[in-house]
């Protein structure tokens, strides 16, 4: 092989006599397929929209369906461009072309801090969906309950302002939690602060991979962690409550409600008071 036919084989980028403005060429023709794709996936909601219509409209919501999307792009992202990046674009996506199919409001529970809250409101819902701010999560569970497909976001760690609001989703007509936050769990992420995001029960229900307890009961007892943990449950929050304590319980989806309260007779609480308050998908964790 001659030295000639070696540089005509060496990949485009390494050429000299490639220049900026061919690169530039490039970036236009990419940004444009972008956006002409951006222009017919909203082509294509808009026939999602007449169909949904048909089956009867309501929110448009679809949390499983988006969680499963999330987790998609997570998986087959490579590159230079940080996964931060990539999510935070798809989310500005999914969530605006759900607004665009019915217009909703998030409402966030800033008791425990604007910041955080409003950083995970803004990434995972974008600036077009109206944020409105309430202080606690019982604001934020009364505005959904009244509205007519809002969201609520509220933080899984109540920190220093906890209260049981999770007894407020346990009636059947309440709202419900429907997703985690992040969808795309890792230890650096930008607005990576768990949150639970609520709405009316949907018609299409929320991924059933993990449940959402409300276990009432009488008396704290030690053995309740190890045995819940047992089952692969988490206990996400404690409050005192008129009975004694409620327990906002986290369980895979697989659990019976038997198994769950065969953990409580175990810890020698034979009286627990279980409420389903909602459900989520898989939680979805890249390392970093
Ligand atoms: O798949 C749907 O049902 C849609 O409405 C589309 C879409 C999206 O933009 O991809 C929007 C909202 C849903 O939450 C899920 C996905």
């Amino acid at each position: 092989m001659s030295a000639d036919q070696k540089s005509s084989d060496a990949p485009v980028v390494d050429s000299p006599v490639v220049d900026l403005s061919a690169l530039r060429v490039d970036i236009d023709r990419i940004d444009q397929a972008m956006h002409e794709l951006l222009i017919e996936r909203s082509e294509i909601i808009d026939r999602l929209i007449a169909i949904k219509a048909r089956q009867g409209g309501g929110s448009a919501f679809r949390p499983s369906r988006e969680a499963d999307m999330m987790r998609r792009i997570a998986i087959r992202h490579r590159g230079l461009l940080p996964l931060d990046t990539v999510e935070g674009i798809w989310r500005i996506i999914i969530s605006t072309f759900t607004y665009v199919q019915a217009p909703y409001s998030v409402h966030v529970d800033t008791a425990g801090g604007d910041a955080m809250m409003r950083d995970s409101a803004r990434f995972h819902f974008g600036f077009t969906v109206p944020f409105i701010t309430h202080y606690g999560a019982v604001g934020v569970i009364d505005a959904v309950r009244n509205s007519q497909g809002d969201l609520g976001m509220v933080r899984i760690d109540g920190g220093a302002m906890s209260h049981p609001w999770w007894h407020r989703l346990a009636p059947p007509d309440a709202p419900k939690i429907i997703a985690r936050l992040p969808f795309v769990e890792r230890p650096d992420h930008p607005a990576g602060l768990p949150a639970f995001v609520l709405s009316l029960p949907l018609a299409e229900a929320a991924s059933r991979d993990v449940v959402i307890y409300e276990a009432s009961i009488t008396r704290w007892r030690d053995a309740l962690p190890g045995l819940i943990g047992a089952l692969g449950g988490e206990i996400l929050g404690n409050a005192g409550n008129e009975l004694g304590l409620s327990l906002l319980l986290s369980v895979p989806g697989a659990l019976g409600q038997e198994q769950l309260r065969q953990a409580f007779t175990q810890a020698g609480l034979t009286e627990a008071r279980l409420s389903e308050i909602g459900s989520h998908a898989l939680r979805h964790e890249v390392l970093a």
